[in-house]
């Protein structure tokens, strides 16, 4: 059996590429930093090494990598002839990738059973979102082709930090994984992959997800940056943070139990699971890695706006997320594109118009008035 991966980044040799590996998949990934490339193809093992309380290593191999950029065709090939494709470049990247695996399934021989297609992003529908690329892109050449792959939503969960110079291919991560997979898409043969959790409906799976890894692990970074600290686990260490970023995930967790039914206890544990995993000192996470690309975490259906607007629509609070909206608004950071451009923004757009481009919130909506008063606030400030 063989997966072809792409993006042999952080979660892709650390979480996905290992379970994969773990399923008895030869691996192929795909990236486009040629270095890596290189380093992955000079390699014959990678470790994994997980830190921290019940941490162990794991030793990868049966791998190789192919520069996309430079050797398209190699790639396709390779997808044509495999059982599993699986992404986790970022969402705005999907469309890039989109176009091999098309030319992929082009080549693929019909009687090969579906190609099994699960893109690994932090992102609600991210799946979706590439099946709908791979349709446009092929536009009538689409209907010929299409039941040559099934494509499932996949919820990931394993934090994994920049890895420290020196380190190689090897990679540093957390000891806690969980990867949900859509069921129904694969019938009766789904993938073999052992670490992960197969469900019939995902979106309770990716919103509980989205909604407290997410929107935790993002305000812990906001309120950190704010307060001057660089290491996610020092964040953790000031109790004040601690209280305002568990305030904003108590509303979120109301969300999920009037929207999917969770149990609020079950979800409560599910909290202090998490809080913990961002505390783990063996991690050597930074504020600047988990607030990474501000514009997208604010958008309309991500971890901050997502929840706060459903919340708002059903006259739940929402002031916790609010709070932690207005230190992502602070968040400054030269290395990071968005950040530049969003305290750009800041300085040129009025609070409104900020608002409704930056969040996607129509001026009607119950949340706007909230999120436009924390903009106002932060531009009295610049
Ligand atoms: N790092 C983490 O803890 C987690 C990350 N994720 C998600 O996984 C995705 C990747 O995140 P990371 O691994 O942290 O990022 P990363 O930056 O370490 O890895 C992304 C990789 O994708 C490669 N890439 C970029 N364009 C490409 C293309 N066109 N074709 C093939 N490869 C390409 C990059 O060169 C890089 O090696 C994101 O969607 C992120 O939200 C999800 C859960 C946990
Ligand atoms: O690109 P994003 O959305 O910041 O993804 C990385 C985030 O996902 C997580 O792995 C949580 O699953 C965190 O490590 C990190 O905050």
């Amino acid at each position: 059996m063989k997966a072809v991966h792409f993006g042999a980044g952080n979660i892709g040799r650390g979480f996905v590429g290992l379970l994969l590996h773990e399923g008895g998949y030869e691996l192929v990934f795909s990236d486009v930093a040629a270095s890596l490339v290189d380093a992955i193809n000079a390699a014959s093992e990678y470790t994994v090494h997980e830190v921290g309380d019940g941490g162990t290593d794991t030793v990868v191999t049966g791998f190789r990598a192919i520069n996309s950029a430079t050797d398209p065709q190699a790639l396709i090939d390779e997808i044509a002839t495999a059982e599993v494709v699986t992404t986790a470049v970022g969402p705005t990247i999907l469309r890039f990738v989109a176009p091999h695996i098309l030319a992929g399934l082009a080549l693929r021989d019909p009687s090969r059973p579906p190609l099994q297609v699960m893109a690994c992003e932090n992102a609600i529908g991210a799946t979706d979102t590439l099946r709908d690329e791979i349709r446009e892109q092929a536009g009538d050449a689409w209907d010929a082709i299409s039941n040559r792959a099934v494509f499932a939503n996949t919820a990931v969960d394993r934090i994994v930090p920049a890895q420290p110079e020196g380190a190689g291919i090897d990679v540093t991560v957390e000891p806690f994984f969980e990867w949900a997979i859509e069921r129904p898409p694969f019938a009766d043969a789904p993938p073999h992959i052992p670490g992960a959790h197969f469900v019939d409906d995902l979106a309770p799976y990716i919103e509980r997800k989205l909604f407290t890894v997410n929107t935790g692990h993002a305000a812990t970074a906001y309120f950190g940056a704010r307060a001057g600290v660089e290491k996610i686990s020092d964040a953790l260490a000031d109790p004040s943070i601690v209280s305002r970023v568990s305030a904003a995930l108590e509303e979120t967790s109301a969300l999920l139990v009037a929207v999917h039914g969770w149990d609020a206890a079950e979800l409560a544990e599910y909290r202090a699971t998490i809080l913990r995993r961002f505390a783990n000192p063996a991690l050597p996470d930074t504020v600047g890695r988990v607030g990474r690309q501000p514009l997208r975490k604010l958008s309309r259906h991500e971890r901050f706006i997502g929840p706060a607007a459903a919340a708002a629509e059903r006259g739940l609070a929402t002031t916790a997320l609010v709070e932690a909206i207005g230190a992502a608004l602070e968040f400054d950071e030269p290395d990071d594109e968005q950040s530049v451009e969003m305290q750009r923004r800041l300085r040129a757009e009025d609070a409104a118009t900020f608002t409704a481009a930056v969040t996607g919130l129509e001026p009607s909506h119950p949340l706007f008035a909230a999120v436009e008063a924390v903009v106002a606030q932060r531009q009295s400030e610049l």
